[in-house]
């Protein structure tokens, strides 16, 4: 299916996007998967989404997370910043451990969601910029 996600950008811009890594208690990572008419759509992600203006990290995260998983972030901690080129844009992953959460996470616009052990995390298909969030995750092992 075409992308066909309005996109209006100019070049060299770069689309600074919130993500969480929502771990709970038992080590499991939430991952959700992408609507198909999205920007990298049927491929699994954290959830998030693009920092607004005026808002900061944490409040876009904290709303991201609200509008799509129905979650309610309690405390954060920063994971790691990823810059990656797609062809068609520039994204800055600003990449945080969701320590403490409150509700049951379900996809709010339809979409499938999964609470996976770190070690499956290979076994999903992630947009290309996830490859380093994995890593760091990896090197990291957990916030627990
Ligand atoms: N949320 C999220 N976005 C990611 C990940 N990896 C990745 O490359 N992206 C890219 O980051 C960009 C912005 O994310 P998004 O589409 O979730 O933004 P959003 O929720 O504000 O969506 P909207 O523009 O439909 O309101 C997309 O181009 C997406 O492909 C990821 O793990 N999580
Ligand atoms: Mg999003």
């Amino acid at each position: 299916m075409p992308n066909t996600e309005p996109e209006v950008q100019l070049v060299g811009k770069v689309i600074h996007v919130a993500v969480g890594v929502v771990q709970r208690g038992d080590g499991r990572i939430l991952i959700a998967r992408r609507p198909d008419h999205l920007h990298m759509g049927g491929r699994w992600e954290f959830p998030g989404g693009k920092v607004e203006e005026g808002e900061t990290v944490q409040q876009a995260l904290t709303r991201e997370l609200r509008e799509e998983v129905a979650i309610e972030v309690k405390d954060l901690k920063p994971l790691t910043e990823i810059r990656h080129d797609y062809p068609e844009k520039t994204v800055l992953l600003d990449t945080w451990w969701v320590t403490k959460f409150k509700g049951e996470a379900s996809g709010q616009e339809g979409q499938q969601s999964a609470w996976v052990a770190v070690a499956e995390l290979f076994d999903y298909q992630f947009p290309d910029a996830n490859q380093e969030i994995i890593e760091a995750i990896l090197a990291t092992g957990s916030h627990l």
